[in-house]
């Protein structure tokens, strides 16, 4: 706790606590202080709050605590008066122009000499400003996170071509985000208020896959007692997103040619062709053109189906990427509460970054939720990684005048050319994302003249 001397007292009674008050928290630039009154009515709102919050101080001061915030808080945790002290505690303000900003709560209550609750002090800060992590800094397209260049070519074909009714076909391996892509997609289109619909080729057997693209009538088979609508008629006027299309059986090829060329088709049992107006979207990890070649894919459907390709790269081949999902799983995780992550040791962000990923984004998911399903703690470790991480790698013999330690320079220059970029103009930020010390940092870059 300060020291309060009677001096400083005597000090405050010269000067006014209120003007001494208002230096103080206006002093908090990147975070909001605010001040409130038994009631929770604001009665100070300083500069640092006008600027994060979006509302002057002239509209906040007066107002209850949580009309200014309006705030979104979980379970109640506006119980100040009983805590009497709050520390980091996630909150998630909603600011006057509809956007939402993920804050860290801090707060301090008073109470008069009956022992009752008097006011408080309060400072939010955002969360990505708290963790001690950079921003991302990196487009955000409906939900994709990325600053690759790849994909940011991937995101500009994708706002080209969303007014047209050209087909798509994305290519990628497993978790690189192609749903996720087409989706987008549709949301840009002018398709974006019907549906929105998707259907994995590979996980049904012919027949179920055709009853559910198609549809099917009443008695067409054995356990079909009523007509069904199938994912064609139900995309109507919308998206069918056909994921792993290379799956897709020869003679349900010729059936979603059909729908391409005539845009008809009938539903199996059926004996009149139905009339539908559906934009598709197909999505492979295969090669189509080497599918082509095996004989397992017909040629012009292929040709009808990649009049746009787009290719979304591997996460090991977009490593800026990885630390800016980093970014932002660990401040979507600790939202949650379980845990709070402030920082990443540089082992482990190594490791993360020196990864394969061969589930690609979605196996960032998956590491982040076990990291926090098994760690605790402000710093993510080694330890909280999954046994994967930690397998050890058998050194191979030292050579007598190379140390094992010794990082080859290629790979050392590229990791302080990303830590720079990643830390965007912050040093100390960018040495500790390079796991090195800031003097050590400034040495690598002189070397490097970078
Ligand atoms: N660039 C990204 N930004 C944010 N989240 C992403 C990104 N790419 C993928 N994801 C997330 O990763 C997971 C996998 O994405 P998605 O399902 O779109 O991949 P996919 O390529 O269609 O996978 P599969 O081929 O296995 O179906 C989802 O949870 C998605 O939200």
């Amino acid at each position: 706790m300060a020291f309060s001397s009677p001096q400083l007292k005597r000090w405050l009674g010269q000067i006014g606590a209120d003007q001494v008050l208002e230096v103080m928290t206006d002093s908090f630039e990147t975070g909001a202080v605010f001040i409130v009154d038994a009631n929770s009515d604001i009665l100070l709102w300083s500069k640092g709050a006008e600027q994060l919050l979006g509302l002057s101080a002239a509209s906040a001061v007066g107002k209850p605590c949580k009309t200014a915030l309006n705030c979104d808080n979980g379970n109640d945790p506006c119980n100040l008066a009983q805590l009497g002290i709050v520390k980091a505690q996630a909150v998630r303000v909603r600011l006057p122009d509809g956007r939402t900003l993920d804050c860290y709560r801090t707060a301090k209550a008073f109470y008069d000499n009956a022992g009752n609750f008097a006011g408080a002090i309060e400072y939010l800060q955002p969360q990505h400003q708290a963790a001690g992590l950079p921003q991302p800094t990196g487009e955000t397209f409906h939900g994709i996170l990325t600053r690759d260049p790849k994909m940011l070519e991937a995101i500009q074909i994708i706002r080209n071509v969303a007014a047209t009714e050209a087909t798509v076909l994305i290519r990628g391996e497993s978790g690189t985000g192609k749903e996720m892509v087409a989706h987008a997609l549709h949301l840009e289109s002018p398709r974006h208020y019907r549906p929105f619909l998707a259907i994995n080729c590979a996980a049904l057997t012919p027949s179920l896959l055709e009853s559910e693209l198609f549809g099917h009538v009443k008695g067409a088979f054995t356990g079909a007692v009523r007509n069904h609508a199938g994912l064609f008629q139900r995309a109507n006027g919308g998206t069918l997103f056909l994921d792993e299309i290379a799956e897709l059986p020869l003679e349900l090829q010729a059936k979603l040619l059909r729908v391409l060329q005539e845009r008809n088709f009938i539903p199996v049992g059926g004996d009149h062709p139905v009339s539908v107006d559906v934009r598709i979207i197909a999505a492979t990890h295969r090669s189509l053109r080497e599918e082509v070649k095996a004989g397992r894919f017909r040629e012009d459907l292929m040709y009808r189906l990649r009049v746009v390709p787009i290719f979304l790269p591997p996460l090991r081949e977009r490593r800026l990427d990885i630390g800016l999902l980093l970014q932002h799983l660990i401040n979507r995780h600790n939202l949650q509460g379980h845990r709070f992550v402030d920082r990443i040791a540089p082992e482990a962000m190594r490791l993360l970054l020196d990864y394969d990923w061969p589930g690609n984004v979605r196996e960032l998911n998956n590491v982040v939720e076990y990291a926090y399903a098994v760690g605790r703690g402000g710093e993510l470790s080694i330890a909280d990684l999954p046994p994967e991480f930690r397998e050890p790698v058998r050194p191979p013999m030292p050579q007598p005048t190379q140390p094992l330690s010794r990082p080859k320079p290629a790979a050392e220059e590229a990791l302080i050319r990303e830590a720079l970029e990643i830390g965007a103009g912050n040093l100390e930020q960018a040495a500790r994302y390079a796991g090195m010390s800031r003097a050590t940092f400034w040495r690598k870059r002189k070397k490097y003249g970078i």
